[in-house]
């Protein structure tokens, strides 16, 4: 039950014990059923899903940081029915970005980042996730997809639960520019964000970019220190 509140977990900004067990209780829940209306998806659908996210990921980077060569983009190899953008790694890589993935190394530590090419013989990781073997370089990306289960408007995501993604976000500095993707479906009216949860800077489904958090990044990563010439549409809602 590591993902649950630990019952020895204070946490120093101080939310009440008891509703921080009751989030924790609704959120196990809710990823039940999130990722149980995911498995029940079609393959067609699935396929459909993957594409659509791929083009409107594609746009965002494009749009957002211009040329992205030589930056780090950290993706996912995709579990459980996540939407599957392993096409889209194997273009970046071919267009010259160094693509890398998470790794869960140390149990409730941050996330290491590997680089990943499509030659990369992948191996088993934590959780029986496939990840690159540990000879391939660690690297720290400027880029960093999310898979989300769940999401809100507010840009908190739902995970599986391990914390890693905050873990690792509150760790690195300068933050990455982090996008979440996942099901429109998937939309909640709020994940009810704890003091350790750290909000995306996009999110993205199928339907399109669904959140798009600019004027909050001021000590991260400013991406458009490195654009290319791309110029901010405002089409974000
Ligand atoms: N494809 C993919 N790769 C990914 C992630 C992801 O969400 N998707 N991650 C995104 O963070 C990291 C792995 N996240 C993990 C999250 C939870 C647990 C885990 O042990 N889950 C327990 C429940 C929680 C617990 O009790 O510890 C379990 O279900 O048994 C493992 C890895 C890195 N790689
Ligand atoms: N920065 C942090 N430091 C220590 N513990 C943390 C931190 N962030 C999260 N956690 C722990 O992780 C637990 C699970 O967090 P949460 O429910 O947000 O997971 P999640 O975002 O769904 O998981 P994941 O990112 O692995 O998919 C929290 O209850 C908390 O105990």
């Amino acid at each position: 039950m590591a993902g649950e509140i630990a019952p020895d977990y204070f946490d120093p900004l101080g939310v009440d014990p008891e509703q921080a067990r009751d989030v924790a209780r609704w959120r196990r829940a809710e990823r039940l059923r999130l990722r149980a209306e995911r498995q029940a998806l079609s393959v067609d659908a699935r396929v459909a899903v993957g594409a659509a996210l791929s083009g409107h990921l594609r746009d965002l980077l494009a749009d957002r940081f211009g040329d992205m060569r030589d930056r780090v983009f950290s993706a996912y190899w995709p579990i459980k029915g996540e939407p599957d953008l392993r096409p889209l790694m194997a273009d970046l890589h071919g267009t010259g970005v160094q693509v890398a993935l998470p790794l869960v190394e140390v149990k409730q530590a941050p996330l290491v980042f590997r680089r990943w090419t499509p030659e990369t013989r992948m191996v088993r990781g934590d959780w029986n996730i496939p990840v690159p073997p540990p000879e391939s370089e660690v690297v720290t990306p400027d880029v960093a997809l999310a898979p989300l289960v769940g999401w809100d408007r507010a840009g908190y995501r739902l995970g599986y639960g391990g914390g890693y993604f905050d873990r690792t976000l509150a760790h690195l500095a300068p933050r990455p520019f982090v996008i979440g993707i996942g099901l429109q479906a998937a939309e909640l009216a709020t994940i009810y964000p704890q003091p350790h949860d750290v909000p995306l800077d996009a999110i993205i489904t199928e339907e399109g970019v669904q959140v798009m958090r600019l004027a909050e990044r001021t000590e991260q990563h400013d991406p458009a220190e490195h654009t290319s010439g791309a110029t901010e549409r405002p089409q974000w809602r």
